[in-house]
């Protein structure tokens, strides 16, 4: 593993693009390393990494799979970087920011109350300076912390650094089994006792359970949806339903672009809320509440490795697998300065300083690591 972070140390000292991630529930850490930094944008129909903007107007990237190194190694837990200082779970936040934005959440609150709306997710990001900060370390405790989120690092010298720490699926798609999830309100995690939801989280996860439901059966005759559970996400609990359907390959890039931003993060009706977030949200979203993760990659399993014959590799590529996470939970490092992006879904019934407590909740998920 030591081995693993000194490659991707140069890479970055390079000016090199490169992502390295570990997937939910996974022991394995993979990466892909570029040899320039050409953009290249993402085309559904090759194998390969995307980093996909939440404005689909603005640059994504696509790591080509033909065009990258790409590895993996199994994570041996005891090689992680060992102390996590909890230390640091506050910043001082700007007293005017705050009014600033609290501002905005009741302006829109008074907006949503007329009915032109039905949600809109707002966002505010969380400025600091890092001193004597490594990227790698940060990168490791963020593994250690949230093995139910998929963790990643990626880097092209255009954008900076990402990093991130996201619950949420937007997409698993596998032999035309499609699934993911709608996530949404939010509540501070305590040991031993569940959350009473109000009628304000379970309306607004509502929202977005039905909108999935309904883009998927454009596709598909077969939606199927979860019961709606409790899912911890680090210091925090959503209401989640899992989604699944079949959907056909030839599909895939239409559903996903489809979905993409679905109301766990932009709002409904959606253009509109869209429109109304670019505009009045005074900072640019980039990569947050965008998506990232791997398009049709052939499915190598640990075990079979040593055995690259013809054969093996046919069966690989039979096994593609497509998976994209939401981009949340996460922020961006460019000369020694981090940008966290937080944010939230507001409602009719929200409450303005209510909305602000919980992307400052929220923030808490990449504090602990900083
Ligand atoms: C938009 C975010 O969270 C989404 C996912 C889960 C719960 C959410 C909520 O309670 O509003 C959001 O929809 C974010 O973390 O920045």
């Amino acid at each position: 593993m030591k081995d693993f972070f000194q490659k991707a140390s140069a890479q970055l000292q390079n000016q090199l693009p490169f992502v390295l991630y570990r997937q939910p529930k996974s022991d394995i850490l993979q990466s892909f390393f570029m040899a320039d930094s050409k953009v290249v944008s993402t085309e559904f129909t090759r194998s390969g990494f995307t980093f996909f903007p939440f404005d689909n107007r603005q640059q994504n990237y696509f790591f080509d799979l033909e065009k990258s190194t790409y590895n993996e190694i199994e994570i041996i837990e005891n090689e992680i970087f060992e102390s996590i200082n909890q230390s640091k779970t506050s910043i001082e936040e700007d007293e005017d920011q705050k009014r600033i934005y609290i501002q905005l959440l009741a302006e829109s609150i008074h907006l949503l109350k007329q009915g032109e709306y039905q949600k809109i997710v707002l966002s505010r990001p969380i400025q600091f300076q890092l001193k004597n900060h490594n990227v790698f370390e940060t990168f490791q405790k963020l593994l250690k912390l949230y093995t139910n989120a998929m963790v990643y690092v990626w880097y092209h010298p255009n954008e900076g650094i990402w990093l991130g720490a996201t619950p949420e699926t937007l997409v698993n798609y596998s032999q035309s089994q499609l699934k993911t999830m709608a996530l949404a309100g939010t509540r501070v995690f305590q040991e031993n006792s569940s959350p009473e939801w109000r009628e304000k989280e379970i309306e607004e996860q509502g929202l977005v359970s039905r909108y999935i439901q309904t883009k998927l059966g454009k596709y598909s005759k077969q939606v199927k949806a979860s019961a709606t559970y409790d899912k911890q996400a680090g210091n925090l609990v959503h209401l989640n339903t899992d989604i699944s359907a079949r959907i056909q390959q030839k599909d895939l890039q239409h559903v996903i672009l489809d979905l993409h931003p679905t109301p766990a993060v932009c709002g409904l009706p959606t253009e509109d809320a869209k429109s109304y977030i670019i505009e009045n949200e005074k900072y640019n979203r980039e990569f947050y509440a965008g998506f990232l993760g791997e398009i049709n990659l052939p499915k190598v399993k640990t075990r079979s490795r040593s055995n690259r014959n013809q054969e093996t590799l046919a069966i690989k590529q039979r096994r593609a697998e497509t998976n994209l996470y939401v981009n949340l939970r996460c922020m961006k490092i460019k000369e020694n300065k981090a940008q966290l992006f937080v944010g939230g879904g507001v409602t009719a019934s929200s409450n303005a300083t209510e909305e602000w407590k919980e992307t400052r909740d929220k923030s808490q998920t990449l504090l602990k690591v900083l």
